[in-house]
Formats: C-alpha cells, structure tokens, sequence
C-alpha cells in the first residue's frame, strides 16, 4: 500500500448483510461535460438540471467560464450564459483538466479552430493519455500544435484564421474524437463530416440537433454512421436542460447487489439510451434479475428505474461489437463475473488501454491480488468465477489514479470472503462524489482501515 503521507487515501470494504434501498445515481458524465460546453457555446440561457457535480464536469465548466461562458448556481441548477458560436475567448490561463479525458479532448476539439492560443494541463494520468487522436484531424483542418512528445499533456493549440472542414473517417470506436471533429466543424466554413465505422455514445449529435445545430446523420451500406454538421451557423440556448441518471455510475450499486447475497435494490431514473446500455444486456444475459421499469422519455433521452436482486450468474462470451457501449463498465463487469458459474470472456478491448489507467492491466492485477482466476490477453480478458465468493478477497489494489478501479474493487470487497482494500479512493470524485456514503445508505460497509 503507499503511504497516506502522499496523500493517498486508502479504502477498505467488507462483506456485511444484505443490500436493500432505493437510489438515484448522480447525473451522466458524459451529457454533463456537453452541457457546460453547448451552453457555454450557445446564445443565451440554458438551465441545467441533475447536472454530475464531479471534478471531472466542473472543470469543463471552469475552462468554459475561462472563454467568456458565465455560469452561476442557483439552488440545484446551474445557469450557464453562453457567448454564441464563434466568439469564444481566448483562455488568460492554462485549461486544467484534471482526470479528464473527456474535458480535455471535447474541448481541444472546440478551441482548435479558433484563432487564438490554449494551454491544457492535467493531472499525472491525463498527462499519459494519447491526446493525438484529437490532434490529428485538428491538424488537418489548420491547427497548429506544440505537445510533449508523443502528443501528451502539456501542450498548446493554436487554431487557423479559418479552418478547413474536413471529412474523417475516426480510426478507433472513440466518441470523444467524433465529438472533437465535431465540435471544431462548428467553427469552420462549410460542411465538416465525421465517419464513425462503429457507432459509439451519441450524445453530442442528439444535443448538437437540440442546441439547433444543422446535422445530418445518415448510415451507408457498410454500416458507417456519416455525421456532417453545417459549421458557423447559430447555436440556440436549449431553455431547460435535465441530465438522466450515469448508466456508468449505476454499474457500481447494480454490480454490487447482483453479488451480495440477499440484495434487493432500486436505482433510480437511469438514462437507457442504446449506444450505452451494454453492461445490462451482457448482466442479463448472465442470468441477472434486473427488472427494467417504468420506462419513460427525460430531456429526449430514454431512462428507467433498475429493480436489482441477487443473482445466481452465469459466465457468458462478450463480443467485441459490444465494447463501445459499455467501455467503461468492464472494470464492474470483471467484478460480477467473479461471482459467475464459469469463465466470461470479454474481447475487443484494446480501448481500455488508454483510459484512466491501462484499465485492462488494472483489472487483472486487483483480480490476482484478491485470488480470482483469470487470463489477460492483449484486448482480451477472461475471468472465472466463484459463486458465494468464498475464498477470494485479502487483498490491495493499485488504482492508479483510476476512479473505476477504485469504485469496482471496493464493491468486489462487498461480498468476498475477506476485505478487499484499494490503496487510494481519492479519484471516486471526479465522476460519484456520493459513492461511498451511497454504498453505505444501501448497508456496505466501506471505511478507512
Ligand atoms: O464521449 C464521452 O463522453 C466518453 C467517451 C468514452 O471515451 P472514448 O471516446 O475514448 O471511447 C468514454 O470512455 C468516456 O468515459 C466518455
Ligand atoms: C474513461 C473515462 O473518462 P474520461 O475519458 O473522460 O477520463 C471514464 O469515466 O471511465
């Protein structure tokens, strides 16, 4: 374990009864960073509701209010005044992004073809992610760069007098680079159009249309989804603005009832757009009792109310086409499948290399550290379960400044036979400030020792 003295801060969970209660998981992380950003961008006053008040969201607002967006709380709401597309301003200071992958490359995309300089900074993970995947297709249309070598963080843009729409084919299932390209086609004369192979979350073009956007999405016969947006046209103010419930945050008290012996547990409003409902569908296709209720439209957005029991489980094969909607809930899904009658095999998991941290080698280690049974391949992960979980557990995960390691390896601790620890818990405030007194309302015990 590493000192405290570094101002880490270790987290122990252990098994206690059953978990019972109903919960409303914090707003999605995704549609919140959007938010700050398309009502920073737009004219006039949008109103967002159940807005994620996680480090990660609030530093997109922070770089926001840096380009001249006026955001303000008022009560539950935060109330954001944007300057109108196009006359964003230039940053005085550095954008610092802290953990987040998203805020940093959404924003890169926005800035990159503005004629003026931005500085992005982050924290020592950030600083290891490959942000040229941005700054490639931001190269092409006029932007000019300077990163530390093999374009990490820090590193500074500088956008053309007028940028070059382009057409890009996105290489890897990445809704970030979509939305990057996206976001620099608004300030750029013409048609910019982003070719996406494989369909990942859609928010951006679902909120870009919302905010009155020009954008077309059409599919050809391959399959490909053809996003092209009309740049400097006007952007709208969208009035009120309701964010739905994390899917990826209700992985974690979902995960955890389904292995806790006796657990009966509702997860409020969560949003159940298609592009990211994966983990539910692999979840019941191991045999898990969730039942999907009261099915209903939010703010455009499909959500449900999420009835969890205790369920015997049952190891399955996840294709490889699945991945991009549920990219981030492997680290839980790792979890269940400890708990399933025989092997599940997850593959197309090249992506989970490059998050918060090598999230696929994270995974494997807290795995081994606590006697589960598994097999690392280069995108592949195997894990084989053991139902009641007698046995496993004892030990200390690395988390790597990694908030999904951290939330997952606490549950795991839930219903093992021995405690399971992980060495710092402090990056669980970038996306669920709540998770530990939530955990704790539901009857996990979580503490410091
Ligand atoms: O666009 C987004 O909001 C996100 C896209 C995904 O990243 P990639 O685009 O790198 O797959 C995901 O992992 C991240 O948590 C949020
Ligand atoms: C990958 C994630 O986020 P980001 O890329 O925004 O850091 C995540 O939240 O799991």
């Amino acid at each position: 374990m590493q000192p405290t003295d570094q101002g880490f801060r270790p987290l122990t969970a252990r098994r206690r009864g059953a978990l019972a209660g109903r919960v409303r998981v914090p707003g999605d992380k995704s549609i919140s960073h959007r938010a700050f950003l398309f009502g920073g961008l737009a004219a006039g006053t949008t109103r967002i509701h159940g807005l994620l008040e996680g480090e990660d969201v609030l530093a997109t607002g922070r770089a926001m209010a840096a380009m001249g967006a006026r955001i303000e709380k008022q009560g539950d709401v935060y109330v954001v005044d944007g300057v109108g597309n196009g006359a964003l301003l230039e940053p005085e200071g550095v954008l610092d992004f802290g953990n987040a992958g998203t805020g940093a490359r959404l924003t890169m995309g926005l800035v990159g073809a503005y004629d003026f300089a931005a500085t992005f900074v982050g924290d020592a993970s950030l600083s290891r992610r490959p942000m040229g995947r941005v700054l490639d297709p931001l190269r092409l249309m006029g932007t000019q760069v300077v990163a530390r070598s093999g374009d990490r963080l820090p590193l500074s843009i500088h956008g053309p007098r007028m940028a070059a729409p382009i057409a890009y084919r996105v290489p890897m299932a990445s809704a970030q680079v979509k939305s990057a390209v996206l976001l620099a086609g608004l300030n750029a004369p013409g048609v910019t159009t982003v070719i996406e192979p494989v369909a990942t979350r859609d928010h951006t073009e679902k909120m870009l249309r919302g905010f009155g956007a020009a954008i077309e999405v059409t599919t050809d016969a391959a399959g490909a989804r053809h996003i092209a947006l009309e740049g400097q046209g006007s952007l709208a103010a969208a009035g009120d603005l309701t964010v739905p419930g994390d899917p990826s945050s209700a992985a974690f008290p979902l995960v955890a009832a389904l292995i806790v012996p006796g657990s009966d547990v509702v997860i409020e409003n969560v949003l159940m757009n298609p592009t990211r409902t994966g983990l539910i569908e692999t979840l019941l296709e191991m045999g898990a009792s969730i039942e999907i209720a009261d099915r209903r439209n939010e703010g455009g957005e499909d959500v449900a109310d999420l009835n969890v029991r205790h369920s015997a489980l049952t190891g399955v094969t996840v294709p490889p086409e699945r991945a991009p909607s549920m990219i981030d809930e492997y680290p839980a899904l790792a979890i269940a499948a400890s708990f399933a009658e025989g092997t599940t095999l997850m593959q197309g998991l090249d992506e989970l290399r490059v998050k918060e941290s090598d999230r696929l080698s994270a995974v494997a280690r807290g795995l081994e550290a606590n006697g589960i049974t598994y097999e690392e391949g280069r995108d592949s992960l195997a894990v084989t379960g053991t139902p009641g979980g007698r046995g496993l557990g004892g030990g200390t995960v690395v988390t790597h400044l990694d908030h999904r390691i951290a939330m997952s390896f606490l549950v795991l601790g839930m219903a093992t036979e021995r405690p399971v620890s992980v060495d710092d818990a402090r990056m669980i405030a970038t996306s669920f400030p709540a998770f530990e007194a939530m955990m704790t309302g539901l009857g996990a015990a979580i503490g410091s020792a």
